[in-house]
């Protein structure tokens, strides 16, 4: 090509904003050819779905379609990203998961929210499991907890998840999905053999990284830009019973953190004496003993901890999770004496829990269903997920959780600080981690009400300030920009291989405009 390829694609974006301009001529001429399409029957004009389309988990900004297509098989989606690819002027396309994005992530204004949810298991999108039990095929719009009911049934289980179990195989993978697991395991990401990808261009392609690697490595992470994941190879292992489920707490955070990075270095290692999960988070309140990660603390125990909390402002609580199976209770509780030998958490204040490794994987849910029933969880969601490295994370603690959320002291809703290991994520794939090959990951997972989210937003503003002007270079997780700047330095060497691969997979920018990188103008605020 004798165009350098980032004016090439200055030219695509340009031409893209010129057509927003002109974008009454565009919607009106985009539904009648809609309508001739043989999908029609399948595009919801209904104001109930166009709406629901339009927000997100997060409640702060809307971005209307045009149409909201419910496929009930992949070729259904082939077909509008066909139609759209083949138009002089294209209109956008977003997979829709389960919406629980909190930046737009997953909307099209003025274009088309694919709701993956509608296919169900039509045509090869449900979950199969092979016949040596060694994987599972799973639709990209299938829920996690789906994907764990199922494999259970067979004795078997993914081995990296989220927190919480009601999001999408393709929302996670397009992100990197983490939790607790990761350390040991890898996020989800390095946990898929193969995907199946509609593309930009709407080609229909099966990859791997020995087949057609380019776009596997691009879609893993790849914040939806690179195609429509349907379906994605997980590998299974047997599934373990039940859990011991263990907290700690600590009031010196350099404890804290000294002994989440022993327990990772000792346990990522893959044998069965191990450690499967481990988690940190902050107490701050009496909130934090009772918010959606879980009730835990056996109220008998609730007033010492509040106690503490009162004293010292800020509570470190370490989570650590033991499968079992075969065992006895008697075996496994040596075990965990083992792993927990020479930790510094305060005497007194460790709690256990007994659990069905099940119960423990769907934790979330239940507090959902009691803050739903509250009127509390479709609210405002002013996020703030960060990566730090683990050489920053004590002027982390003192900059932001010590000053900043101390002094605002606004918080409300968990707040998760956890360590995880480089070398257990695959550098070839999309998604972007420091440069250290152990760093941690902060997630500020605040709910506010209507008319306050905007506090909260500066807060998390002032946070990312701080981090700048203090030299701690933070990556963003489900990040959010909106400048192309700020996307520039989140992908850093990434960058060019990113623009490139959106050049070969979606060369017209149809897919996931709600991201914001190729382009802007996508949404305003509630
Ligand atoms: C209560 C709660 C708890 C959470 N806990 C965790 C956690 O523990 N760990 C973690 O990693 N994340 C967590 N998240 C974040 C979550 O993983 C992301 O927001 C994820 O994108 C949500 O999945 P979804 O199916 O709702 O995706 P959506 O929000 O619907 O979509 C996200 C992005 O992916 C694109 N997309 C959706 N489906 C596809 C597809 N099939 N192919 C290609 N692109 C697609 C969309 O266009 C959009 O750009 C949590 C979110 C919530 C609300």
């Amino acid at each position: 090509m004798a165009v350098a390829l980032p004016s090439f694609l200055t030219a695509i974006m340009i031409m893209s904003r010129l057509m927003a301009f002109i974008g009454i001529t565009r919607n009106n001429d985009m539904s009648s050819k809609l309508q001739a399409l043989d999908i029609a029957p399948k595009l919801s004009y209904d104001p109930s779905a166009i709406e629901s389309a339009s927000q997100d988990f997060g409640h702060i900004v809307k971005a209307v379609p045009q149409a909201v297509l419910l496929p009930s098989s992949p070729w259904d989606i082939a077909s509008l990203v066909n139609f759209s690819y083949s138009k002089s002027v294209p209109f956008s396309i977003a997979a829709r998961g389960n919406s629980h994005s909190v930046n737009g992530q997953a909307m099209a204004k003025n274009g088309v929210v694919i709701d993956m949810t509608s296919m169900k298991n039509g045509n090869g999108t449900g979950i199969r499991i092979a016949s040596d039990g060694s994987y599972a095929d799973v639709g990209g719009q299938q829920f996690w907890i789906d994907v764990l009911n199922v494999t259970l049934g067979l004795g078997l289980t993914p081995v990296s998840w989220t927190d919480y179990l009601y999001l999408t195989v393709g929302g996670t993978l397009s992100n990197a999905g983490i939790s607790g697991q990761t350390f040991r395991y890898g996020p989800q990401i390095s946990n898929v053999y193969e995907i199946d990808v509609i593309t930009g261009t709407a080609d229909f392609v099966t990859c791997s990284p020995n087949n057609n690697s380019d776009l596997f490595y691009a879609a893993l992470g790849g914040l939806g830009q690179f195609g429509i994941i349907t379906r994605a190879r997980i590998p299974l292992e047997p599934a373990p019973k039940r859990v011991k489920w263990v907290r700690m707490l600590y009031t010196d955070f350099s404890d804290f953190t000294r002994d989440q990075e022993l327990l990772i270095s000792k346990n990522g290692r893959n044998d069965n004496k191990a450690l499967n999960y481990l988690e940190g988070s902050l107490l701050l309140d009496q909130g934090s003993l009772d918010n959606w990660r879980s009730s835990f603390f056996p109220p008998q125990d609730q007033p010492k901890i509040i106690s503490l909390i009162t004293k010292f402002r800020i509570v470190y609580c370490l989570e650590i999770v033991k499968h079992y199976d075969g065992q006895t209770k008697t075996t496994v509780d040596k075990d965990l004496q083992q792993l927990l030998k020479g930790l510094s958490y305060l005497p007194g204040f460790m709690f256990e829990k007994d659990a069905k490794y099940e119960e423990f994987l769907n934790r979330v849910h239940s507090e959902e269903l009691k803050l739903k029933a509250k009127g509390l969880w479709d609210v405002p969601h002013p996020w703030l997920n960060l990566f730090i490295p683990k050489s920053k994370i004590s002027d982390f603690n003192h900059g932001v959780f010590k000053s900043i959320v101390l002094q605002r002291n606004i918080t409300t809703g968990p707040v998760l600080v956890y360590p995880m290991n480089r070398k257990k994520w695959d550098d070839r794939m999309s998604a972007v981690i420091p440069d250290e090959e152990i760093f941690y990951t902060v997630g500020l997972l605040q709910s506010s009400g209507f008319d306050d989210w905007r506090t909260f937003e500066d807060q998390n503003k002032e946070i990312l300030l701080f981090c700048e002007k203090a030299g701690i270079k933070v990556k963003q997780y489900l990040p959010h920009y909106t400048t192309k700047e700020g996307w520039v330095n989140h992908f850093g060497s990434k960058w060019s291989t990113f623009q490139k691969r959106k050049l070969q997979f979606d060369p017209k920018l149809l897919l996931s405009p709600g991201q914001r990188i190729f382009n802007s103008n996508q949404y305003s605020p509630n």
